[in-house]
Order: C-alpha cells, then structure tokens, then sequence
C-alpha cells in the first residue's frame, strides 16, 4: 500500500496527500516512478554503517572539533561533544570558553580542549576531520568572527542553533560555507534561516531548493526528521519519540553526525547514521520511561549501535 508524505507531516496541505513515499534509499530519483520523498529503514543503515575494524585505533576514526558553549550555556558544548564521543569519533576537542573548562575536564574527561584563541590560526583547524559550529555558542561578535573563520577554512561545517541564527543575517556567509555542509535547524531556526513558512510542505520545498543551491545537506529536525540531500532529495528518519522532547536533544545530534563525518562518511550518510541512531537510542530509553534527558540519550548510543549491529549481521 502507498505512504504518502502527508503522514510525516504535523499539519495538513493539499500537495503532500499526493505525494508518495517511497520505501528504502535503494531507488535512484533519476530513475522512472521514483518519489524524491524516500523513508529510511533498517536495510539502509545495514548498507552504510561500517564495522570497527581489528587492530584499529584511535587514528582510524577521526578527529573531531566541537565549537560549542558560552558562559550560561556551557551545558550545550556538553552535549554536543558527548555525543561526539558516543558516536565514536577516535578524539574529540572542544573549544568552549575558558571559564568552562574546568566543568569539560569534570564531565568529559576523555575530550580535549582548544583554547578559543587558537581558532584563528587556520592552519591548526586543517588537521580536524569534522567541524561542528554552533550548540550554545551566542552570537556575540566572537562568535561571528568564528564562523568568518570557518567560511575562509574552506572546510565543511556542521552549523546548528547559534551558528544558523549568525548565517541567517549573513548570506555572505551562508552561500560561502564549503560544499557538503550539514545545516541543522529545527522548525523555527529553519524559518529565521530561510523565510516563515505557511506549513511543512512549503518549508520542505524551500528546504530542496536551498540545500541544492548550497550543495549541502539540511537536517529539519522534528518528529519526523527530513534530511534534505545536495541533489534536493528527502530523506524521512522515522525513528524517536516524544520522550526525547527536551532541552539538549539537538545538541547530541549535532555532536553525533560531527563523530561520523570524523570517522570518514560521507555528509549524507553522516546525517542519515546521526539521525537514525539518536532517534533509535531515543526509543529504547523511551520503553517504560516517560520523559529522557539529552545525556542519557548520549550514554546509550554505543549500545544502540551494538545493538542494532549485531541483530542485523552489519
Ligand atoms: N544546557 C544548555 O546549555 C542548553 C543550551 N541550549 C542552547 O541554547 C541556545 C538557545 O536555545 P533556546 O532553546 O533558547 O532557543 P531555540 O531557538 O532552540 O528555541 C526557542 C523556542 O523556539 C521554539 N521551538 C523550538 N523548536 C521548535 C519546534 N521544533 N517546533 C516549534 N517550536 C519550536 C520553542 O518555543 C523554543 O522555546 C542554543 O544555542 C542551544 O543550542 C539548548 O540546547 C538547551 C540546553
Ligand atoms: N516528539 C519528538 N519525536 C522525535 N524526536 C524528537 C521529538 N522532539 C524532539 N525530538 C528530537 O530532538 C532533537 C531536538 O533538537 P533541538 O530542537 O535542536 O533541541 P535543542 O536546541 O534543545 O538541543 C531533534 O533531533 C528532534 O528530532
């Protein structure tokens, strides 16, 4: 029977009843009757989710920076960075204010910290694989003058909260940030970002023009996550619950989809694993529990992974 894209969708529009989904990323938008709407399923993450190898080391799965964090919301640099180390990056940084540091090394002592000063030397940011940028960053001026920073880097990005609040009165720097960037907003940050929006259709509309006009992968983030690819294809997360509807959510995401880009996929599929994974770690935290903070969504991300690795033989 056909799904039709009005079922991800919270309110109702003429357009998406029509729409059909297709099920599973395995047919190409080029090909005949094929849907640019595409629900994500287990057999698609068994095909992209690659084994830790034996012998492997800390080297062999990247490095991650986390630009996260200021003076009341250090908490968000906390998230964002453990869930960067849950995913399994090989080594996370954070660079967070330095009156945060003592609160980094109690909470995480397995990340390591990078003096803000040090951002504008671009050539020590080369040698990190994955970049996130946003999660309780403010947008005070340093905070602008980092994501001018990163635009001259030339190296793909992972903007959220803050970082996308800054983009949206810099379109400069917006059309600038490098190819296969991932854009992570939530309804009303994608809305600041882009322009209000009558309803979900419209906003996934614009979402399919901007991310091929951006050459980048746009996250939408909602109960039903959209994850928009360069070609101006949706991809539809189907997994999490309201459980998960809490301050800090988005943080981990962001910190997770960094730790995958670092352990070397591809933008899509960062955003694809990222998504999933959260949303499935979410729904088995949910099972006899009424409500889950963001860090125990984090602590259970290896586990789900395992999990899931070991029911499917990936
Ligand atoms: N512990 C911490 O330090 C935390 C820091 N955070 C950071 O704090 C900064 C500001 O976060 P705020 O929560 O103030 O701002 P947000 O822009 O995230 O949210 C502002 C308001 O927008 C509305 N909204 C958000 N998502 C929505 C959705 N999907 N649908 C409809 N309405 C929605 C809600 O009414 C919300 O109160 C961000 O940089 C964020 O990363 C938050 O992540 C919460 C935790
Ligand atoms: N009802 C829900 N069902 C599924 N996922 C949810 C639900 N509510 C929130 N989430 C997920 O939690 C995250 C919230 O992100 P965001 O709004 O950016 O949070 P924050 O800014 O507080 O970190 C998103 O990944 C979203 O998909």
């Amino acid at each position: 029977m056909a799904v039709f894209l009005s079922t991800f969708l919270p309110d109702s529009d003429a357009s998406s009843k029509l729409q059909v989904v297709d099920e599973g990323l395995g047919k190409l938008s080029s090909e005949e009757e094929s849907s640019p709407y595409k629900l994500i399923g287990d057999r698609d993450i068994k095909a992209i989710l690659k084994p830790r190898r034996p012998f492997s080391h800390k080297g062999n799965y990247g490095h991650a920076l986390i630009i996260a964090g200021d003076m009341k919301t250090m908490g968000a640099a906390l998230l964002c960075a453990s869930g960067c180390l849950h995913a399994g990056a090989g080594l996370t940084t954070a660079t967070v204010p330095e009156s945060g540091l003592t609160a980094l090394n109690s909470a995480l002592p397995e990340v390591m910290y990078l003096d803000r000063k040090h951002l504008v030397k671009i050539k020590s940011l080369k040698k990190y694989d994955a970049i996130a940028v946003g999660p309780g960053l403010g947008k005070q001026l340093e905070a602008v003058c980092i994501l001018e920073e990163l635009m001259v880097l030339k190296q793909a990005v992972i903007a959220d909260a803050d970082a996308l609040n800054i983009l949206s009165k810099r379109e400069d720097l917006l059309f600038h940030l490098a190819k296969d960037s991932i854009f992570t907003p939530h309804l009303k940050e994608f809305d600041i970002l882009f322009g209000k929006h009558k309803n979900w259709w419209e906003r996934l509309q614009t979402g399919r023009t901007m991310a091929k006009k951006l050459g980048s992968v746009i996250v939408l983030k909602n109960q039903y996550t959209f994850i928009i690819d360069q070609q101006g294809d949706v991809l539809i997360n189907s997994t999490g619950n309201p459980a998960m509807a809490q301050g800090g959510m988005g943080d981990v995401l962001t910190g997770m989809i960094a730790a995958y880009v670092a352990q070397g996929y591809s933008a899509k599929a960062a955003a694809i694993l990222g998504c999933y994974f959260h949303g499935k770690a979410g729904d088995e935290l949910a099972t006899g529990r009424y409500n889950i903070t963001a860090s125990e969504l984090a602590a259970q991300v290896p586990v789900t992974v395992k999990t899931f690795q070991d029911k499917s033989g990936s």
